[in-house]
């Protein structure tokens, strides 16, 4: 039994007119995110650090039929930052529809170093700012019977090997969202939140740090981003793109500790 009145059917018109904040959308996914939403005509409103891609993403984006686009930049570390972005929102367009959460701070592919002050600093952008956003938007939220939609991983459900702060992050975010969830349901908000679990993407980020380790071929950022948009009108709790990555990586995991235990 579904508590959220969810609709069936994905239509590129549930958009239309809608407003939707996107972070980390000066590059990778959340660029791809804002670029579809444009063409699908709606309010946009961007952040990330940079500026000067902010400003690149926004012009295409009106080129591309949005009904509007702006962008605030700043960094998600510094803990005032996610109520600016909202505060932007709140003033332009007075509510909100949709929250794209996707940023993200750089971690490294490699043995965990030892530096807690690394992982408290990825906890801050990769997770609290995530919390932040969605206090600070959820008046909005409710008003609107929108959606929150928050952009996770397979390390986000499986412990992978060489991205032990990350992963933590991204665990972090299931385990907020997915007890929000629940409360939401109890108390009839009708808010609904969408984790999306994703798998390698071509982000170019993504494959500057992985591409020598892992070779298979990464799945294309322009499908999966239209993926978590569909998954978030469609209200569904969770998305898994590409189909059966949580698979693969435990079968790829299973392999590597039988080759471990074999080299004993
Ligand atoms: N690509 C992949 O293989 C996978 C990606 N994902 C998830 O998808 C999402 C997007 O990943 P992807 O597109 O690859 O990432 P990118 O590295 O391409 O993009 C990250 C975005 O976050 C912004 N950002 C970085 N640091 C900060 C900060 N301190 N404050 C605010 N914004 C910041 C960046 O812009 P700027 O530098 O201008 O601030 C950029 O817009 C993430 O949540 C990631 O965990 C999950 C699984 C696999
Ligand atoms: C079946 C296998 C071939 C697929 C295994 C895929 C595993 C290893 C893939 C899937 C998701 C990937 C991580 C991810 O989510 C995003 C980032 C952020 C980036 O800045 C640094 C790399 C990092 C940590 C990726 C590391 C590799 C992960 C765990």
């Amino acid at each position: 039994l579904y508590f959220y009145s969810a609709p069936e059917n994905f239509n590129e018109e549930m958009l239309r007119g809608k407003r939707v904040i996107v972070t980390g959308a000066s590059s990778g996914i959340g660029e791809q995110v804002a670029y579809h939403l444009a063409r699908m005509e709606a309010h946009l409103l961007l952040t990330a650090r940079t500026e000067a891609k902010l400003q690149k993403v926004v012009e295409r984006c009106l080129e591309l039929g949005a009904a509007s686009a702006r962008y605030v930049s700043g960094s998600m570390e510094d803990t005032t930052f996610p109520a600016v972005v909202v505060r932007e929102a709140e003033n332009t367009w007075g509510g909100l529809d949709m929250l794209i959460l996707n940023h993200i701070g750089y971690s490294y592919f490699n043995y965990f170093n030892g530096d807690v002050g690394q992982v408290r600093k990825l906890l801050e952008t990769n997770f609290l700012s995530y919390v932040a956003m969605t206090v600070s938007a959820l008046p909005m939220l409710k008003e609107s019977e929108g959606s929150i939609v928050v952009v996770s991983s397979v390390a986000g459900k499986i412990g992978s090997p060489f991205a032990a702060s990350y992963s933590a992050t991204k665990f972090a975010l299931e385990g907020f969202f997915s007890s929000l969830r629940h409360e939401f349901i109890i108390d009839k908000v009708n808010v609904s939140i969408t984790l999306c679990i994703l798998g390698y993407i071509n982000t170019e980020n993504a494959v500057r740090a992985i591409s020598h380790v892992i070779r298979s071929t990464p799945a294309p950022k322009e499908e999966c981003a239209l993926e978590i948009i569909r998954s978030g009108a469609l209200r569904q709790r969770e998305l898994h793109y590409p189909p059966g990555a949580v698979g693969s990586l435990r079968y790829t995991l299973f392999f590597l500790s039988n080759l471990q235990e074999a080299l004993k």
